[in-house]
C-alpha cells in the first residue's frame, strides 16, 4: 500500500483525489489537512465519501505527519508547494504537486505571472512535468511531479501531434478554450457565484492568462524551437470540463491527420481519439480521466481544428496526478481511473 497525504483537502482538488484514492486498490490516504476544517471528520463534511474515510479527519499540515507518508499531493493554492516540499524531499517522501509551482522551468517567468517571487528555485531542476503522454519516463524516476494545468493538459494533447510531425506553422497557433467554474476553485469569490456564471459565457485575461507561459513551454518542447500561441480562456456555464478548440495551419493537406493522432496515442490509455467527425462533448468525459480528441480539416484546407475535451478536476488535476502516482510507484497505470464520463 502506497501510504498517502493530501494537503489542501478541502478544496475541489482535494476531494476529487479523495473520491478517485477511495478506488484506488494500492493507495491509502493517512493524512489530509485543512486549516479551517481541522478536527472535522472526512465524512462529515463530504457525505459522498460516507463509508470510505470514516475514521479520517482533517489536521492542520503538519511537515513531521505528512513526511511520515510515501507521498505527499499538494492540492493547494500557488505558494504553499514552494515553502513545504523540500523539507518532505529530505524526509524521503515524493511530492506531487497540483498547483503551478514546479511547472515552469524558469523561476523568473514564473515570478512574472504569478505576482511574487518564486519560492524553491533550488529544486527547479528536478521537478518533473506530469504530462504522462509525453513524460513517462522521466515520472518514473522523479521524487518531485508539477502535475500540468487544466488548460495546458487539453491545449498540448491536442496539438502536440501535429507540432512532434512538424506539420504545423508552430508560429500560428490558436487555443479558445471554455472551462467549467469549479477551475477557479471552492473559495468565495463574486465571479463563481451562480448569478454571474449561469446562462452566460465570457472571454477572460484575454491579454495574457498564467497558463500560457506553461501551454508554450510544452509546445516548444514538441515543436523543437519556438511557437507562438494566442490563448484564448472563457468561463462556461458548466461546473466542470474543459473544451478546447485550437487551431493550426498544416499546409500538407495530403497527410492523413486521422492515422497521424491514432498512431501517437495508439498507446495510451488516457487519450481516446475519436472518429473523424467527431465533436466530443465535456460531459463524455465528467468524471473521467480521459481527453476525448477529434481532428478535423474543414473544407480541405490548410485550416485544422482540434478538438479536446477532459474533465478540469480529473485529467486536468486530481486524475492526472493519481496517475502520476501510479507510474511513479511502477503500478497499473490505471489504477483507481476510468474512461467512462456521466452522461447525462
Ligand atoms: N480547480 C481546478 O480545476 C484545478 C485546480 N488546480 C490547482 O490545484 C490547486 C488547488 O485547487 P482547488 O482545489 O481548486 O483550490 P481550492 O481553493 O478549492 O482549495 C484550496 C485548498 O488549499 C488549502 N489551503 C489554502 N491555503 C493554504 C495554505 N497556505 N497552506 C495549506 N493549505 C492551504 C485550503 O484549505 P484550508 O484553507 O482550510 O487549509 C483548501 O483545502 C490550485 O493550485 C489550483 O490552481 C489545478 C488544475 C485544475
Ligand atoms: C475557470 C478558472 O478560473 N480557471 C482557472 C484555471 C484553472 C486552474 O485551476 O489552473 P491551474 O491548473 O493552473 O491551477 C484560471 O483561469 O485561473
Amino acid at each position: 500500500m502506497v501510504k498517502v497525504g493530501i494537503v489542501g483537502g478541502t478544496g475541489y482538488t482535494g476531494v476529487e483525489l479523495l473520491r478517485l484514492l477511495a478506488q484506488h486498490p494500492q493507495a491509502e490516504v493517512a493524512v489530509i489537512t485543512s486549516r479551517s476544517e481541522a478536527g472535522v471528520k472526512v465524512a462529515d463534511m463530504y457525505p459522498n465519501l460516507r463509508g470510505h474515510y470514516d475514521n479520517l479527519a482533517f489536521s492542520v499540515p503538519d511537515v513531521a505527519t505528512l513526511g511520515a507518508c510515501d507521498v505527499v499531493f499538494f492540492a493547494t493554492p500557488h505558494g504553499v508547494a514552494h515553502a513545504l516540499a523540500g523539507e518532505l524531499l529530505a524526509a524521503g517522501t515524493k511530492v506531487i504537486d497540483l498547483s503551478a509551482d514546479f511547472r515552469l522551468q524558469d523561476a523568473e517567468e514564473w515570478a512574472k505571472w504569478y505576482g511574487q517571487p518564486h519560492g524553491a528555485p533550488d529544486l527547479l531542476p528536478e521537478a518533473v512535468y506530469g504530462l504522462p503522454e509525453v513524460n513517462r519516463e522521466a515520472i518514473k524516476g522523479a521524487r518531485l511531479i508539477a502535475v500540468p494545468g487544466c488548460y495546458p493538459t487539453a491545449t498540448q494533447l491536442g496539438l502536440i501531434p501535429l507540432l512532434e510531425a512538424g506539420l504545423a506553422e508552430p508560429g500560428r497557433l490558436i487555443a479558445n478554450c471554455a472551462s467549467g467554474v469549479s477551475g477557479a476553485g471552492r473559495g468565495a469569490k463574486v465571479g463563481s457565484l451562480l448569478c454571474e456564471t449561469s446562462e452566460s459565457l465570457m472571454a477572460y485575461a484575454v491579454k495574457g492568462h498564467r497558463h500560457l507561459p506553461e501551454i508554450s513551454q510544452g509546445l516548444r518542447r514538441a515543436a523543437g524551437g519556438p511557437v507562438g500561441l494566442t490563448f484564448v480562456p472563457h468561463l462556461a456555464p458548466m461546473i466542470r470540463g474543459i473544451h478546447a478548440t485550437l487551431y493550426a495551419t498544416v499546409a500538407d493537406r495530403g497527410v492523413d491527420l486521422q492515422a497521424l493522432f491514432e498512431k501517437r496515442y495508439a498507446n495510451e490509455p488516457f487519450v481516446d481519439v475519436m472518429p473523424a467527425g467527431s465533436h466530443p462533448e465535456t460531459r463524455s468525459v465528467r468524471g473521467a480521466n480521459v481527453c476525448r480528441i477529434a481532428v478535423h480539416r474543414p473544407q480541405g484546407g490548410e485550416l485544422v481544428v482540434v478538438l479536446a475535451v477532459i474533465d478540469n478536476l480529473v485529467k486536468g488535476a486530481s486524475g492526472q496526478a493519481v496517475q502520476n502516482l501510479n507510474i511513479l510507484f511502477g503500478l497499473d497505470e490505471r489504477l483507481g481511473l476510468s474512461h467512462a464520463g456521466m452522461m447525462p
